[in-house]
């Protein structure tokens, strides 16, 4: 029986989980998890990937101390950040997190030298202030002169199991800096930035195998015998693969965990001047699908609340005091800047409830109340904009991730939308990382036969629409805080 290892790591938590295969059920198993957060160091925010490998291999220690032998693995994280390698290999420098303040304002400052419009014309992406081409633009010049390789995230930590040096394209994808046309780095967009196309690696589809982990690397620390599989690292990427979709379906999703990423997975990419206008994306998914989605700001508020309450709360528990709430009493623009990195997500909230009139929250449950009703209105607006662009209505909504468990937030977004939600697998990435593994290995023979696996496999939630009373007026409330935000 082949094993297969799925490294997740979210912008909230990195995971490591085992799958096999018996018979027509896929059997998922966490092996490892750990926090995953940025930290604030000299002014600025890092991530700390000396720190995630160290888990990384902890979590492969405990697979070998389970008997698992030998192994395929994956690896996927989030997107746009990246690391400086000199020649030698070593990293140059701390690995910026995309929150971090420093790319304020750079997109106006780029966009100086090539439109928006000349850009998405290009490469089809989102203009998110945090995307690689904008934190390139913004970096110390001699630090990226002295570059020998720039690596995404997942490519780095590839790396560093295999000693192989890749860019893998769904997650290259969201640095715009790929040309839709070329499916290659942009050369007008490297020569603006001034850096070279050989200080970035090959760019490689999802699928293919990096070989055997550095077999110094599994002495040193008694690992499996693992064969790496590049999968779709970037892990929204990873998740579109694995959501359950039925035959004959209109279907869009929301990977709902640290971001909500509402969209479609479309054969050819959407980039036409509406679509730059509704700032909709075309991220590269699997087996040259496109990802056509935009980013939510999602649960990353309802983390900062918990963290500033001390972790008093679980999630669950966060969800049940919001449910005893009076609905849509308070309600916040979530995808303003505002709410990017706030000193305090709760003041953020409260601050905005006040400039504008309504109710503030001031207990745990109105507060987290105000956040997934806002969330909620947010994914109507953003879904109602998909179905414009793409020309079709939308009959289901699957919602994949850690926010699938949020049976609150599920209902809420069916109501509001006014459609069936289907809610689940929880850990959509990590089986889309292993539906790749097991495509590669031949185990599985397409998308749609591990998206069929997977359905069978993982008890799902269906959420069918409750009538609100009212809707039109909080609709009608909704639109003008947001038009004024
Ligand atoms: N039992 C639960 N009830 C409500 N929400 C939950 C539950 N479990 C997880 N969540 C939500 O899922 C989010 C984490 O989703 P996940 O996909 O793991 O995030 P990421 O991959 O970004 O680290 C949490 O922030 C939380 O809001
Ligand atoms: C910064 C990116 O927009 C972000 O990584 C997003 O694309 C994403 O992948 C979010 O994944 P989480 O699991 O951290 O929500
Ligand atoms: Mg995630």
């Amino acid at each position: 029986m082949k094993n297969y290892i799925a490294i997740d790591i979210g912008a909230s938590s990195g995971r490591l989980l085992h799958a096999q295969l018996y018979g027509e059920q896929l059997a998922l198993k966490e092996i490892h998890r750990f926090a995953n957060s940025f930290h604030h160091r000299h002014g600025h925010d890092y991530w700390d990937v000396d720190h995630i490998f160290a888990e990384i291999v902890k979590g492969l220690q405990k697979a070998k101390r389970l008997g698992i032998e030998s192994c395929y693995l994956g690896l996927d994280t989030w997107a746009v950040d990246y690391v400086l390698l000199d020649q030698k290999g070593d990293r140059l420098e701390e690995v910026y997190a995309y929150r971090d303040k420093r790319t304020e304002g750079a997109p106006e400052k780029f966009h100086a030298k090539i439109s928006r419009e000349e850009v998405y014309a290009r490469t089809g992406i989102q203009e998110l202030p945090f995307n690689t081409l904008y934190q390139l633009y913004v970096h110390d010049r001699n630090q990226l002169c002295e570059a020998d390789k720039i690596m995404l995230v997942p490519d780095y930590l590839y790396y560093r199991l295999s000693g192989r040096k890749v860019n893998e394209v769904t997650n290259a994808s969201t640095m715009q800096m790929l040309n839709l046309r070329t499916r290659e780095f942009d050369e007008e967009l490297l020569k603006l930035l001034s850096l070279r196309r050989d200080q970035f690696s090959e760019l490689i589809e999802p699928g293919q195998s990096l070989g055997m982990i550095r077999p110094e690397l599994a002495r040193q620390y008694d690992l499996p015998l693992c064969e790496l599989v590049v999968v779709p690292t970037h892990d929204t990427a990873s998740a579109v693969v694995s959501i359950p979709v039925q035959e004959g379906q209109s279907w869009a999703y929301i990977s709902s965990g640290t971001w909500s990423l509402l969209g479609a997975e479309v054969a050819e990419p959407i980039n036409h001047r509406a679509a730059m206008e509704a700032n909709y994306t075309n991220e590269w998914g699997a087996f040259g699908t496109y990802r056509f989605l935009k980013n939510i700001m999602g649960l990353w508020m309802i983390q900062e609340v918990r963290r500033e309450s001390d972790n008093a709360y679980s999630f669950s528990e966060l969800a049940e005091l919001a449910a005893a709430e009076i609905p849509f009493l308070s309600l916040i623009p979530c995808n303003d800047s505002r709410f990017l990195n706030p000193k305090s997500m709760i003041a953020e909230i409260q601050s905005f409830c006040k400039e504008t009139r309504q109710p503030v929250p001031l207990q745990m449950g109105e507060i987290t109340r105000c956040v997934f009703d806002s969330l909620a209105l947010t994914y109507f607006d953003a879904l109602r904009e998909l179905e414009g662009l793409l020309g079709r209505a939308v009959e289901v909504l699957h919602i994949v991730g850690g926010g699938s468990n949020n049976e609150l937030l599920c209902q809420l977004t069916a109501n509001v939308i006014g459609k069936t939600v289907q809610a689940g697998p929880s850990e959509a990435t990590a089986l889309g990382n292993i539906a790749v593994q097991m495509i590669s290995s031949q185990e599985v023979e397409s998308i749609r036969a591990a998206r069929e696996l997977i359905t069978r496999s993982f008890s799902l939630k269906v959420f069918e629409p409750e009538p609100i009373c009212n809707l039109d007026q909080v609709l009608e409330r909704w639109e003008k805080l947001v038009s004024h935000s």
